[in-house]
C-alpha cells in the first residue's frame, strides 16, 4: 500500500510556469492600472499555473466532505456528541447543512464520504469508503496503524480521481467528526514543536475548564505516542483522524490531477500540513479560503506557507469556508475570460 501512496506522490508534477506567466502577460494587458485587482490576481496566476489554462471555465465543481469519528472523544474534548458525526452525514446528504447551501450558491456539488464514521451508514448518494469506525482514543494509543492511515489517503484520492474522470476539475476539502479539532491540533503541535495552549482552540464551544482538559489530552496524546516530527505518516497515524488522512488523500489526487483544491478551515488546514510534508510539491495546488476563527489556524496556515483570502470569523468545517471561495475563484477566471484589454477597448495607457 505504501507503494501506492508512492506512487500518487511521484505523480504530483510541478505546476507550469509558463501559464503563470502568460496570466500574469494577459492581466496586465486589461484594461486597470497593473496589479489593481490584488489577491484576485495572484489567484488567476495561480490558477493558470495549476490547469495549464489562462482562462480557465470550471463547469463542474465539488468539495469532498470526509466525514470520520474519534475515540478521544471519550476524554469528554468536545461540546457536543459523537452521534452528530452520523447525523450531519444525513444532514448533508439531505442537503440541509451549511456547506449545502454554501454550495448551491457557489453552483457545486457535495460529496460525503464515510471513512471512518463509527456507524452504519446507507444512503444512496453516500460515498462508502469506511476504512474502520472511528479511531482509537490516541490518549491511551495510536490513533490509527500506518497501514489505516495509508489506506484513508488512498481512499481520498481515489475519490478525486472518480470526480475528475467524471469532469469535475476543482476541488475543496471538507471535515465532518466530533473531536477533530482535538486531533487537528495534535497534529499542528508534533508536526511544528508549538505548544499545546497554543494550538488548541474551542471546537465546537467549549468552556474555559474543558478547553484546559482539552490542552491536558493533547499533552497526553503526544507523550504517549511520541509521534516522530520528521514523518508526517507518524504524526496522522498516532494522533490524526480517518477524515483528516482521507483529506489528505483528496490534495494530493487533486494536485496528481492539475486541479486546484480550496483548503477549508483548522482540520482541513492539518491535512493540507501532512501533504505538504509528504509531498512537498502539492503546496503548490492548494489556495487557503479563510482564516478560521480556531485558536491555531494561522500557525498551520504559515506552516504550510499559505495566505488565507477571507477573515470571516467562521469555526464550521464542512468545508463551508473552502466553497464561499469557490465563488472567488469563478470571478477571478470571469476577470480573464470577460475584461477588455486595453487595445479592444481603446483605453490610452500610462
Ligand atoms: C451540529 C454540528 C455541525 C458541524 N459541522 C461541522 N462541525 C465541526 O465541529 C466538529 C469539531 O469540533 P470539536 O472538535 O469541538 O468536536 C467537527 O465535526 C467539525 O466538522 C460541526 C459540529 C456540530 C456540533
Ligand atoms: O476551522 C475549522 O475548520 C473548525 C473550527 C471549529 C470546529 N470545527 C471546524
Amino acid at each position: 500500500m505504501r507503494q501506492q501512496l508512492n506512487q500518487v506522490i511521484e505523480s504530483i508534477k510541478p505546476i507550469q510556469h509558463e501559464f503563470f506567466e502568460l496570466a500574469s502577460q494577459h492581466l496586465d494587458q486589461l484594461t486597470k492600472p497593473p496589479g489593481s485587482l490584488g489577491k484576485l490576481e495572484d489567484i488567476a496566476r495561480q490558477v493558470a499555473g495549476i490547469t495549464g489554462e489562462v482562462m480557465p471555465l470550471f463547469n463542474k465543481k465539488a468539495v469532498i466532505v470526509m466525514a470520520g469519528d474519534h475515540g478521544v472523544c471519550e476524554e469528554g474534548v468536545s461540546a457536543f456528541p459523537a452521534e452528530v458525526t452520523p447525523q450531519m452525514v444525513l444532514n448533508f446528504l439531505n442537503g440541509g447543512a451549511a456547506v449545502n447551501v454554501l454550495a448551491r450558491h457557489a453552483g457545486a456539488d457535495v460529496v460525503c464520504v464515510d471513512i471512518g464514521v463509527n456507524a452504519d451508514l446507507e444512503h444512496p448518494a453516500l460515498v462508502a469508503r469506511k476504512v474502520r469506525k472511528g479511531t482509537r482514543n490516541m490518549a491511551r494509543e495510536a490513533a490509527m496503524t500506518r497501514e489505516e492511515a495509508v489506506q484513508a489517503i488512498l481512499e481520498g484520492a481515489a475519490v478525486v480521481d472518480d470526480y475528475a474522470a467524471q469532469g469535475y476539475s476543482l476541488f475543496a476539502t471538507g471535515d465532518m467528526g466530533i473531536g477533530n479539532t482535538t486531533a487537528s491540533a495534535a497534529i499542528l503541535c508534533a508536526l511544528t514543536g508549538v505548544d499545546a495552549g497554543l494550538a488548541v482552540g474551542r471546537g465546537t464551544g467549549i468552556d474555559d475548564e474543558r478547553w484546559r482538559h482539552k490542552v491536558d489530552v493533547v499533552k497526553k496524546a503526544l507523550e504517549i505516542n511520541e509521534p516522530a516530527k520528521e514523518d508526517a505518516l507518524d504524526v496522522l497515524a498516532k494522533v490524526g483522524g480517518l477524515e483528516i488522512a482521507g483529506l489528505v488523500g483528496v490534495i494530493l489526487g487533486a494536485a496528481k490531477n492539475r486541479c486546484p483544491v480550496v483548503i477549508d478551515g483548522f482540520i482541513s488546514s492539518a491535512a493540507a500540513l501532512v501533504a505538504s510534508k509528504l509531498a512537498p510539491l502539492s503546496a503548490s495546488y492548494m489556495l487557503a479560503s479563510h482564516l478560521s476563527h480556531e485558536q491555531g489556524h494561522g500557525k498551520l496556515l504559515e506552516a504550510v506557507g499559505l495566505e488565507a483570502m477571507l477573515q470571516m470569523d467562521m469555526r464550521l468545517g464542512e468545508g463551508t469556508g473552502a466553497v464561499l471561495c469557490f465563488n472567488l475563484i469563478d470571478a477571478a477566471g470571469k476577470i480573464m475570460r470577460e475584461m477588455a484589454t486595453f487595445d479592444s477597448a481603446g483605453v490610452s495607457r500610462s
